[in-house]
């Protein structure tokens, strides 16, 4: 008989990654397992704290003390199963991170917090259920006695009970308004006959309702809208007639649920690259190989074909598939395409969700009701069993590392994953990641290379406009007349393009014309960034937000104005350059509604409009086929950040960004304007030249001693006195250097470029280097011992995706 539990315990104050040994209760003996959640007491003060059994024993502990006893379990089966209790406790030591942090990361959020939980009937009442249930279907999960429980636990395992979570969110709940017709179609035309000809909106509403009065479903009012010229007036009025009633109808909560039921595609034919790739991931598979393949193929080479047809196999062999996209990618379209396909055994996990959305996923996937998981970084923790296939689309993108602890790369997670499931990961991009391109050379990932388009059209031709000549033609500094010129070209053919505004390093910033004061943010440091939406001034790092001064509030000067170009003012003088063009805009505030996103790409391929404007997030996986045109109106803004990655983001996005183009049967052609016309990455993306690039990137980091020829972690220190912050990193940096080897390199301390955020200053350091086998011992030791105390906090950051 187990009688004892080792518990991983939540204790923010003295952060822990060993197990804590406890006594189990009697009536929990012979069903608490690893992976179920349970409250012990904890500490000085017997506080009562909550934990997760990560293993059970019979034999006691070697533990000389008294042994506390769980207080309560929370749940009746495991939330975490044995492969992700083991993938935590390796992430903990992977990434410097508590084991805590790491499995609460892996669990949705509703299950965090204190959500009520109730134990539902699943089948008939019986006899024995009614004795507990009496006439209800289901119990509070807080209110049960252990002998109750002791029940349950019998009647989960033979599946007659379940629990569930109850989801508060009910303003989530999306209704609509819905016409339910009440009369016989015949009864609707003798009603016609009574209603006077000219009440001309009556009779269509009766047409309408005589129409559908069969079918007897309430009809969703948007519907009718659309269909009919009727309006919420005349419905009104019917419903005080008698003759239907208005009804609220609950949406479920999906977000993609249409698409679900949207017709499915077949496979397509491959092109000759694509059939190779996909023989070898499915042979990999097969023969159950932990193998990692690297997809680099050119934009629009079909990668997402090659990734269906192999979850196609992977899902015929009876195994599960796992694809991640980055969040800005995941991208209706790109949902639509393996949904289309794969239908309703697809989960979708993104962080746009809501709790329950993400919940109800997470369930599905639990119970083995989904086959397929797309979603963003944390669906790498998506529970799925006998996975056949892991991949990862845009590998490069920076949006696959966590920023906040645990600080985890998602990459790392599904390599690790695929040696537990023994099965393939594909990697695929446009324009991998140095470190990823490095090991493919180096033959620990097998190179995958497609370097035609699917459509076997070439790639779109890059012209690169010098903005510098250009201002000395014209005073116009966003658009160049080459550019002006082709976009009125595609208005004229009804074609369609794209204008990106590169938005990184670059922001709207008010500043004084008389004497140079800029708004600054009186928490951290770093200038406000105008918001024209919501007309404040707002903080990017800690969300402080202000109003616009009407005076400079240094010299009182009127001469305030803002500088910069955000894609607010871009449209509006595009408006004024280009009237007859139809432009929608894309950034962070016209997305920020939910779905916006998506009805935004909808009206866009419905050609509602001539030009899609806007950030970085239109770069990636868009596919329309007549966008023949893509401008870039600032190609180098990212390219004077202090960032030893500046030259590769660049090229990605300018390379991914033109990928936009030409994707059908129409000839592409993209134009960058950029000051910087004879920078390598802007060259060599107009060549779209990513080998080229590959080459001459690692020369330089070869030379200065950048990733991937050395690992690298960031270890900061911050503390809301800065001289405590600069103490701190100091110490850890002499704790530090005596462990290390003469080949590693330190560079720092000092203060984080931005040195103060919300209040608190901020000091780094930097190791650079390429074994050292005594660090991961000292880092993980200066993580135990220095948690939270006197006010000091410490990151420690692996393969940090810049240092500033
Ligand atoms: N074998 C094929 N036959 C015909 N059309 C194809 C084939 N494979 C892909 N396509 C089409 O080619 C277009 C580009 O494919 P896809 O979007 O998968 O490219 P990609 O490699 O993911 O590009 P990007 O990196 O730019 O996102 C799509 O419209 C797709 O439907
Ligand atoms: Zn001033
Ligand atoms: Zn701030």
């Amino acid at each position: 008989m187990v009688q004892f539990a080792q518990v991983i315990v939540d204790v923010p104050s003295l952060q822990t990654n060993r197990p804590y040994d406890y006594v189990i209760p009697a009536v929990w003996q012979a069903q608490l397992q690893p992976g179920m959640r349970v409250v012990v007491p904890f500490g000085k003060g017997q506080r009562q704290v909550q934990g997760f059994v990560v293993g059970t024993t019979a034999a006691p502990p070697d533990y000389n003390g008294e042994l506390k006893t769980i207080a309560a379990v929370l749940d009746l089966q495991p939330v975490l199963n044995p492969e992700l209790l083991a993938l935590a406790k390796w992430l903990a030591q992977w990434t410097f991170a508590f084991q805590i942090s790491c499995m609460q990361t892996m669990l949705p959020s509703v299950m965090k917090a204190s959500y009520s939980k109730k134990v539902r009937l699943t089948g008939a009442a019986t006899v024995a259920t009614t004795a507990i249930f009496h006439d209800q279907t289901e119990l509070d999960f807080a209110d049960l006695a252990p002998e109750v429980i002791k029940q349950l636990l019998k009647w989960q395992q033979q599946h007659l009970v379940e629990v569930v979570y109850e989801v508060h969110d009910r303003a989530k709940v999306k209704t609509l308004k819905a016409v339910q017709p009440l009369l016989t179609a015949a009864d609707y035309t003798a009603a016609a006959a009574k209603v006077p000809a000219n009440a001309k909106r009556q009779h269509e509403l009766l047409a309408f309702l005589a129409a559908h009065a069969a079918a007897k479903a309430p009809i969703p009012m948007h519907e009718i809208t659309a269909t009919t010229e009727l309006t919420l007036a005349p419905v009104h009025a019917g419903v005080a007639k008698g003759w239907l009633r208005l009804v609220d109808l609950e949406t479920y909560r999906d977000p993609y649920a249409e698409l679900a039921s949207a017709p499915r595609t077949q496979p397509l034919t491959l092109t000759a690259e694509q059939a190779t790739a996909v023989q070898q991931i499915t042979a990999a598979g097969e023969q159950k190989r932990d193998q990692v393949f690297l997809v680099e193929g050119v934009t629009g080479s079909g990668k997402t074909e090659i990734y269906l047809q192999a979850i196609q196999a992977a899902i015929t062999a009876g195994r599960t598939a796992l694809m991640l996209v980055p969040e800005i990618g995941l991208t209706p379209q790109m949902v639509a395409r393996v949904r289309g396909r794969f239908g309703e055994h697809v989960a979708v996990l993104h962080s746009g969700l809501s709790t329950g959305e993400r919940y109800d996923e997470w369930r599905r996937i639990e119970r083995g009701e989904a086959q397929v998981v797309v979603g963003a970084r944390s669906a790498i923790f998506a529970p799925l069993q006998h996975i056949g296939l892991i991949i990862m689309d845009e590998e490069h993108e920076s949006s696959y590392k966590q920023d906040e602890m645990p600080r985890y790369h998602a990459r790392d997670v599904a390599l690790w994953r695929a040696k537990y499931h023994h099965c393939p990961v594909v990697l695929g991009s446009a324009t991998p990641s140095l470190e990823s391109r490095a090991r493919a050379q180096k033959g620990v990932y097998q190179l995958i290379r497609l370097k035609e388009r699917a459509n076997h059209q070439p790639l779109p031709e890059v012209t690169v406009v010098d903005m510098k000549n250009e201002l000395k033609k014209t005073k116009e500094d966003n658009f160049s007349s080459l550019l002006l010129q082709e976009l009125r070209k595609r208005v004229l053919h009804q074609e369609q393009s794209v204008l990106m505004l590169n938005r990184r390093g670059f922001s709207s910033f008010v500043m004084c014309r008389d004497c140079g004061f800029v708004l600054q943010c009186p928490n951290c440091d770093i200038s406000l960034t105008l918001h024209m939406d919501t007309h404040s001034m707002k903080c990017h790092y800690c969300g402080h937000e202000e109003a616009i001064p009407q005076v400079c509030p240094n010299c009182q000067s009127r001469k305030i104005r803002y500088y910069g170009t955000g894609t607010q003012k871009v449209e509006t003088e595009l408006h004024t350059l280009l009237p007859e063009a139809r432009i929608l805009r894309m950034d962070v505030d016209t997305t920020r509604r939910k779905g916006a996103h998506g009805k935004l790409l909808r009206q866009f391929g419905n050609h509602e409009a001539d030009i899609l404007l806007g950030t970085q997030m239109i770069a990636k996986g868009l596919d329309f086929p007549d966008v023949t045109l893509v401008g870039v109106l600032n190609a180098d803004t990212a390219l004077g950040l202090p960032d030893f990655r500046a030259s590769e983001r660049t090229f990605q996005l300018l390379t991914q960004v033109s990928g936009r183009a030409g994707r059908a049967e129409k000839k592409g052609e993209v134009i960058v304007q950029t000051y910087n016309p004879e920078h390598y990455a802007i060259r060599l993306a107009r060549h779209h030249d990513y080998e080229g690039f590959y080459k001459r990137e690692m020369t330089l980091r070869h030379q200065t001693g950048y990733p991937p020829y050395y690992y690298t972690i960031l270890v900061t220190a911050s503390h809301e006195e800065e001289n405590e912050a600069a103490k701190k990193i100091f110490q850890l940096m002499t704790q530090i250097k005596p462990a290390l080897s003469k080949q590693a390199i330190l560079l720092g301390p000092t203060p984080r470029a931005i040195a103060r955020v919300n209040k608190r200053y901020y000091y780094q350091m930097v190791i650079k280097y390429k074994r050292e086998p005594h660090l991961q011992q000292v880092l993980t030791q200066i993580m135990q011992e220095n948690q939270a105390r006197h006010g000091i906090q410490i990151s420690i950051d692996r393969e940090p995706l810049s240092f500033i």
